[in-house]
């Protein structure tokens, strides 16, 4: 396809679509030039637009937390083309598979204000909490990546949103004992089976946190798993936004 120039112009200098139609004759068929990129983009537009009505009213949130939400999906399509921070296939879905469904949380835990996400990835749910809680005051939401790439993604979301995010580059296990102030809810999505992930939260959940645990519909085998090392009560939260499962926990024990 022929690149246009400016002012409309294709570069081969021959009149594109529109111009000089007069002088074209009858037979000719007008051949509009469609720059299929930008096509594209725009009907991922759409689509993410469409989906955006979507998952609000799957999870509505005030004006403030929606503009801060669309600062970061903004942020997040403009380095997702240079980083992979979430499954290109999952792009016309952003917001109700990565938005919306961090979004439930919140109400799972109506009184947190100090959250802490393991491993964020591209900031879900940790980002999300974080633009959520942005208008209550003392609020925090920490958020461990070993990933540098993702980590500095991470701070310059928390950078563009204005929201009360604490961005570790770490590892779990050597990081997660060191944050310091109580934690009401501790969090981690698609980062490991139950029974690392309650590993990997005890610390946090000995101080008093809850964890809220988003899992697939495997979660009865990863329940029954988790009980060989842990004494557990989980509470089972259905999904709003698919076939899924959140696992809440209040206490952890390990097994003797
Ligand atoms: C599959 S991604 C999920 C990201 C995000 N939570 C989501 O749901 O989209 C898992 C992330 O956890 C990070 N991660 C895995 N193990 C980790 C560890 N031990 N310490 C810190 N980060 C870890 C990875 O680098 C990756 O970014």
């Amino acid at each position: 396809m022929k690149q246009r120039g400016p002012g409309g112009r294709s570069s081969s200098g021959k009149p594109s679509a529109g111009e000089g139609a007069s002088r074209r004759s009858e037979s000719t068929p007008i051949k509009p030039k469609i720059d299929k990129a930008s096509a594209n983009d725009r009907s991922l537009d759409a689509i993410i637009a469409a989906d955006k009505l979507a998952a609000l009213r799957l999870a509505p949130v005030s004006r403030e937390t929606e503009e801060r939400l669309d600062r970061y999906i903004a942020l997040l399509r403009e380095w997702q083309a240079k980083t992979n921070l979430v499954a290109p296939s999952t792009l016309p879905q952003l917001w109700t598979r990565h938005i919306a469904d961090s979004l439930q949380l919140v109400d799972l835990a109506p009184l947190a204000k100090r959250w802490a996400d393991l491993g964020s990835g591209g900031g879900f749910p940790g980002i999300v909490l974080a633009c959520a809680m942005a208008g209550t005051p003392g609020a925090s939401v920490h958020l461990v990546e070993r990933i540098a790439k993702k980590a500095a993604f991470l701070r310059e979301a928390v950078r563009v949103t204005a929201s009360p995010g604490l961005v570790h580059l770490a590892e779990i296990g050597d990081n997660v004992d060191r944050i310091t102030g109580p934690v009401d809810c501790v969090t981690a999505r698609a980062l490991a089976p139950l029974h690392q992930l309650i590993g990997f939260a005890e610390p946090l959940m000995r101080q008093g946190a809850k964890a809220l645990f988003p899992k697939g519909q495997d979660v009865e085998a990863e329940l029954t798993e988790a009980a060989k090392y842990w004494n557990i009560q989980p509470q089972l939260h259905q999904s709003r936004t698919g076939d899924g499962w959140i696992v809440e926990l209040t206490s952890v024990e390990q097994r003797g």
